[in-house]
């Protein structure tokens, strides 16, 4: 029979790449024998976080202890071995090593803490074997520090109860303590079990605001093995502003200034307030509904911060509704005529007019607002607002940090048969597909999204852009009815400043929040995206789960996992958040208690974790040949098969 050639799999430039990497035929035949072998390997662990919102010691104990996957691991390893205390001291050692050994070295000392030493040496070991085990040596390999790589290896891969074997491990252990290794040894075998206990990390949207340490959440993504993002509402304000878009960047402003987080953008990423914070020393005045947001544990800097803030916050929320009307002004097609409300506002009687109601304004602020021509932006708040974009543009930190976001980052993503999206998907109240009409064009479900993806990627490659329709679409994406990462009818910020009547706060949900808990629904979801009703899942972040309530969907096709994380939501959720683990296994969701500091975890000498539910269990441990790692893998396979038999053909 005919051999199919090489061409018809792959271009001659992948062809003769290939042919460079495996030269001879038997270099072709291992390879084969070797990407064979790791589809056999079990499912490697995916771990889900979502609406992280600056909490950054949070996010970091959650990945520290990947969502109690590392207590599951010593519990399956070490059960009936160590005792319930000693199985909670290795996991606080394995989720904070450096910390945990100080804390050891206060009470233990000599030759009691030369066999503490010895005694987690052989723990970790036993412990990072079994974590490996699901890997080929070479990626194991790759999550060892390279300074104990090879003794490790030897520890790994030798039986210290060999006896031809046993005095070269005895000696390797004196030295390690003899030459004062032990600690560094450690510390980096507990970060390589971490590494290895999770394979792959899915942040399901919203890392920045509310909290005060995105930055840091960005450097811990950034120097993740393996990472991609889902944007959420928030992030993509911070996408927004370095794409170019005023409005995106004041409404992250007032964000900040509401939860007393400016330092966030003065002090994280070096962007100077000066020229706005004495604008609005001059202009505005103590206001109650402008006063900062502190969460418990939060405290004003200096004295005259709290109203400091106020101002500010009143200066920014001002100009920022001044643009939403020129936005809407600008973009018939977002059609939000009705939250122009500058021009809705009678300022003699002091009342706004919202769908035919009239409501009366208290604690108002519209010094700097004219009302024959409300929208208008004043000389000195023009050059406020182009100078600090200017600054935020410029700001070589922050650029680094959204490159990331945005080059390991999409609307959604399908992976390993699930879809993942931060928000929605926008439908009518009897679930089907919102149309939404954009320079003529009609998109609805999947098109819809892969159109805002498009255009989310030409603006942020023209940040000097900064009223055309793309840089537009972000702020749409924000607060637009049919965005699918809002997924409400509107948002009542300017209600919420200035209105009594809570009635008028109210922010209505797409029809998809209620529907999502049907199963057909999802099943439908997963069908427009290509995916296999019956096995996907559809994971979702950006609603809080109460305490009590489940994030378990539509028997399970349905899996919300809000963080929660946000301190200020804490009074709402009770909890602190949801995450999810897929391993070889199948699905788990876990619920977090509240993160209180990493020095009460090591002094209650207790992990505080969490409930972990599994939602489905599967009948046949999974593989890696079950996963798209495993489609990838089969195409390799085939592709160096024809270059076999084309070699064979010779
Ligand atoms: O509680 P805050 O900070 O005032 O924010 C409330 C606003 O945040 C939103 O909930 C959007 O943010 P989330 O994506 O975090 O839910 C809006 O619907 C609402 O208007
Ligand atoms: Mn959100």
């Amino acid at each position: 029979m005919e051999q199919p050639s090489i061409n018809s799999h792959i271009d001659a430039f992948s062809a003769r790449l290939i042919r460079q990497k495996f030269p001879t035929k038997q270099a072709v035949i291992t390879e084969i024998m070797n990407l064979k072998a790791i589809l056999h390997l079990p499912k490697a662990t995916e771990h889900f976080v979502s609406d992280l919102h600056g909490e950054f010691d949070a996010f970091d104990y959650v990945l520290r202890n990947g969502s109690g996957s590392i207590k599951q691991k010593i519990h399956a390893h070490m059960d009936g071995f160590l005792t319930p205390r000693h199985i909670e001291d290795l996991a606080i050692l394995v989720y904070y090593p450096e910390d945990e050994i100080d804390h050891q070295k206060k009470h233990l000392h000599g030759d009691v803490l030369d066999q503490w030493y010895l005694d987690v040496v052989s723990r970790l070991l036993t412990l990072l074997q079994a974590a490996a085990s699901k890997y080929t040596r070479s990626k194991v390999r790759k999550a060892l520090d390279p300074n104990f790589a090879y003794i490790t290896e030897e520890f790994l891969y030798n039986d210290a109860r060999d006896f031809n074997k046993h005095e070269y491990s005895s000696q390797l252990l004196t030295d390690m303590l003899s030459l004062h290794q032990a600690e560094p040894f450690i510390i980096a075998t507990c970060y390589s079990i971490q590494r290895l206990v999770v394979d792959h990390l899915h942040v399901v949207g919203d890392v920045y605001d509310r909290g005060d340490q995105p930055d840091k959440i960005m450097e811990r993504l950034i120097a993740y093995p393996s990472v991609d993002i889902q944007w959420g509402n928030h992030d993509i304000l911070w996408l927004g502003a370095m794409a170019g878009s005023k409005l995106c960047m004041l409404t992250l402003l007032r964000i900040c200034a509401r939860y007393n987080n400016l330092n966030i953008v003065e002090d994280a990423y070096g962007i100077n307030l000066r020229h706005l914070v004495a604008f609005a020393e001059q202009h505005y005045g103590e206001n109650p509904s402008f006063c900062p947001k502190l969460v418990p544990g939060d405290s004003y800097s200096f004295t005259g911060e709290k109203e400091q803030l106020t101002r500010i916050h009143q200066a920014i929320a001002i100009m920022q509704f001044k643009l939403e009307g020129q936005t809407i002004e600008r973009r018939p097609e977002f059609k939000m005529d009705a939250r122009n409300l500058l021009r809705q506002i009678d300022y003699k009687q002091q009342t706004l007019t919202i769908d035919g109601k009239t409501y009366p304004l208290e604690n108002t602020c519209f010094q700097m607002i004219d009302p024959k021509n409300p929208n208008k932006l004043t000389p000195e708040e023009n050059e406020i607002i182009n100078s600090l974009l200017l600054s935020f543009q410029n700001s070589t930190k922050l650029k680094r940090h959204l490159d990331f976001m945005l080059h390991k980052g999409s609307l959604y993503k399908c992976y390993n048969g699930n879809l993942l999206v931060h928000g929605c998907l926008p439908v009518t109240a009897d679930g089907k597909w919102q149309k939404v009409v954009f320079n003529g064009h009609t998109y609805a479900g999947k098109q819809l999204l892969d159109f805002c993806q498009e255009q989310i990627e030409a603006a942020y490659a023209h940040p000097d852009q900064t009223d055309d329709f793309a840089t537009d679409l972000l702020w749409y994406l924000w607060e637009g009815e049919h965005s699918p990462l809002f997924g409400k009818k509107k948002m009542t910020t300017f209600e919420r400043y200035f209105i009594k009547d809570k009635k008028a706060h109210h922010e209505e949900k797409n029809a998809y929040f209620d529907l999502r808990k049907d199963e057909k629904f999802c099943q439908n979801i997963l069908v427009e995206f290509d995916l296999d009703p019956h096995s996907g899942h559809i994971i979702n972040g950006h609603t809080p789960i109460k305490k009590g309530q489940s994030g378990i969907m539509a028997h399970t096709k349905m899996l919300v996992i809000d963080g929660g994380y946000s301190k200020a939501y804490h009074h709402t959720t009770g909890i602190g958040g949801c995450t999810l683990l897929y391993n070889s296994y199948g699905l788990q969701l876990v619920t977090h208690h509240p993160f209180t500091s990493k020095q009460e975890i090591i002094e209650k000498r207790h992990d505080n974790l969490s409930k972990i539910k599994t939602v489905n269990q599967v009948e046949r441990r999974k593989k890696v040949a079950d996963t798209d790692t495993g489609k990838a893998l089969q195409h390799r396979i085939e592709v160096l098969r024809v270059l076999l038999n084309e070699d064979d053909a010779i």
